[in-house]
């Protein structure tokens, strides 16, 4: 039985998911935690591509770039081809790299193309002079550009822009009149400009339903408003449609001080055009963890496939380096016991937690993965992680398939043709890297700069990786938090294997563990001493807890001291353990 029938077959074991798979027209899914969200619509975007003939594709669209590539892997072990008009990425990539790119210049918005992306230290200085434009210097601004950010994010309408006061909305206007005086743009203005294109010329519509008609979306609670416009327009308005498959959990919405609206889900699912799917079986986690986990959000009428399963709570009155001791005891014990590293999850609050980790696991020679980075997971930090696993490791680049490599490579040097050249220059790269694998990351990536990765500044479609490239070199450079980081460590990032896995907590979303441990579970680090004056704050940091509870399947174990700390001697004040550890019956 091939891979896909034998995932097809796994579905039509339960009523609910056979129901979602077998639906001919738009489906939302709306599901809790391991209940097969994301194997249903990869299982439905590999059946659906063997039928759909060419050059008809479909858009699987995805919050980070982690999910779509999580997303892209379940699919291509699903036995799919290599086709054209297969789009699987961030819903950032599908607005500029699907819609600006091919369609802005002959809609006569070729300008939204010729500015440069704005980087995060042009960003900041602009922001502070739009402030400095609006308000004097005595008065306290720091929640301005966060709620300037939500609201451009959320496509405030006017009276949302009124309510959160005239100021607000003056800082704006100043923020996008000195981004354009200086050429410049940002990701939520080209999504803007991507929206108004499908929304305002019928032929964009018209030849993006012909090249998707299919389209996909995971997560569908935490991506901003401007997707649901696109999804809306595409599917479900006028007499051309996509046929929409989407699932989500309003209960895993975690990004909303981002101005994503998770309502928009229950919105679309009461759609008449819409088949709604209530999942309720969790294939991941233990039936106790899932009851103490819904304690938390009272969920009722989850079922566990599997018995037993625990949750402790362990208090580690000294601190964080009490803590990432106890996960070493921890992880020690479950590999002698015969856990596969890679099956232990270890979910930091910060950075700074997870950095103590893995200086602790190094020195106890536990083989450690760090995925809790400074910068973004995107194309071009993906090409330089492989990269890098080919200079360390030779030929066998640790299964980096180098015909993928020079694949990234042509993209990211903008280059059209199937050039020779392209393979021979890489090659050539990787060799004269090899020389010295200790060398310091922000040399070789100096070098890629200088071999002609620097075109992605210069091109729109590229501009998410550009934005990733700055957070890369700035955490690089001296002084960066990773300024010790040499070619071995880049390529040990993301590789799982043998490895115990450190992730943050606001980056463990679709992940699974046989056993995880959550640290820093302390009033005002879990909830964030930020959210506590404001109910709704303090709900999504619970669905964060929620979601970080819900990735293992065996065992969940959870450290507190009853302080927050923020860095090395930054200690906050005694505050107990989180409210969350009392809420889900873990301690008294
Ligand atoms: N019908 C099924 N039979 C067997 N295993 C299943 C079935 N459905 C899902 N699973 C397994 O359950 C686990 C969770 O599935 P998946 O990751 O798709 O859930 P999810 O709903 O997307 O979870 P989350 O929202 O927490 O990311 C996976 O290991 C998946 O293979």
């Amino acid at each position: 039985m091939s891979t896909l029938a034998a995932s097809i077959d796994d579905l039509r074991q339960n009523d609910r998911q056979w129901a979602a798979f077998t639906t001919t027209g738009h489906v939302v899914v709306m599901a809790p935690p391991g209940s097969g969200k994301t194997k249903l619509l990869a299982t439905r975007i590999a059946y659906d591509l063997e039928s759909l003939p060419e050059p008809q594709g479909i858009a699987g669209i995805t919050l980070t770039n982690a999910a779509a590539g999580e997303l892209r892997r379940r699919v291509a072990h699903l036995g799919v081809r290599p086709r054209a008009n297969v789009f699987l990425g961030t819903v950032h990539s599908f607005a500029i790299q699907r819609i600006l790119a091919p369609f802005a210049e002959v809609c006569g918005r070729g300008e939204v193309l010729g500015r440069q992306l704005a980087t995060r230290k042009q960003r900041d200085r602009i922001f502070r002079e739009a402030i400095g434009l609006v308000y004097a210097d005595w008065e306290d601004t720091r929640g301005i550009r966060p709620t300037v950010e939500r609201h451009r994010k959320m496509l405030a309408t006017e009276d949302e822009w009124a309510l959160a006061g005239p100021r607000i909305a003056e800082v704006s206007s100043h923020y996008e009149r000195i981004l354009a005086s200086e050429s410049l743009t940002d990701f939520d203005s080209l999504i803007v400009a991507a929206v108004d294109l499908v929304k305002e010329n019928e032929f964009v519509k018209d030849l993006l339903i012909a090249k998707y008609p299919r389209i996909y979306v995971d997560e569908y609670q935490d991506l901003a408003p401007a997707l649901d416009r696109i999804v809306r327009i595409l599917c479900l308005e006028g007499r051309a449609r996509s046929l929409l498959f989407a699932v989500g959990d309003h209960n895993q919405a975690i990004y909303g001080w981002t101005g994503t609206r998770p309502e928009l889900l229950h919105e679309l699912s009461s759609h008449l055009a819409v088949t709604r799917v209530e999942l309720n079986k969790n294939y991941r986690c233990a039936r106790n963890i899932i009851s103490h986990a819904s304690l938390l959000l009272n969920v009722g009428g989850v079922q566990g496939v599997s018995d037993g399963g625990t949750v402790k709570a362990f208090w580690c009155r000294t601190g964080v380096h009490e803590q990432a001791e106890r996960s070493a005891d921890i992880a020690e014990r479950e590999i002698a016991a015969g856990t596969l590293a890679h099956e232990i999850g270890v979910l930091c609050p910060i950075g700074y937690y997870s950095t103590v980790v893995a200086e602790v696991f190094r020195r106890r020679g536990i083989p450690v993965c760090d995925n809790a980075s400074p910068y973004g997971s995107s194309k071009v930090s993906i090409f330089i992680e492989k990269l890098a696993a080919w200079v360390a490791h030779g030929d066998s680049g640790q299964g980096v398939d180098f015909s993928d490599l020079a694949a990234d490579w042509r993209f990211l040097l903008r280059r059209e043709s199937d050039d020779i050249d392209i393979h021979v220059g890489l090659m050539k790269l990787v060799k004269e890297s090899s020389a010295g694998e200790g060398e310091y990351a922000v040399d070789f990536i100096k070098r890629l700069l200088a071999a002609g990765l620097s075109a992605i500044y210069k091109d729109p479609a590229t501009s998410e990786d550009a934005s990733t490239l700055d957070e890369m070199l700035e955490a690089f450079e001296g002084g960066g938090e990773l300024s010790e980081w040499t070619i071995s460590d880049l390529a040990h990032r993301g590789k799982r294997d043998g490895r115990v896995s450190l992730f943050t907590v606001a980056s463990c979303k679709g992940l699974e563990f046989d056993v995880s441990i959550i640290l820093g579970a302390e009033e005002g680090m879990m909830p964030h001493f930020l959210s506590l004056r404001d109910q709704e704050k303090v709900a999504e940091d619970r669905r964060k807890f929620y979601v970080a509870v819900t990735r293992s399947r065996c065992k969940t174990y959870v450290l507190f001291s009853g302080f927050a700390e923020w860095g090395p001697g930054r200690s906050g004040r005694p505050s107990g353990p989180s409210r969350f550890l009392k809420e889900m019956n873990l301690i008294e």
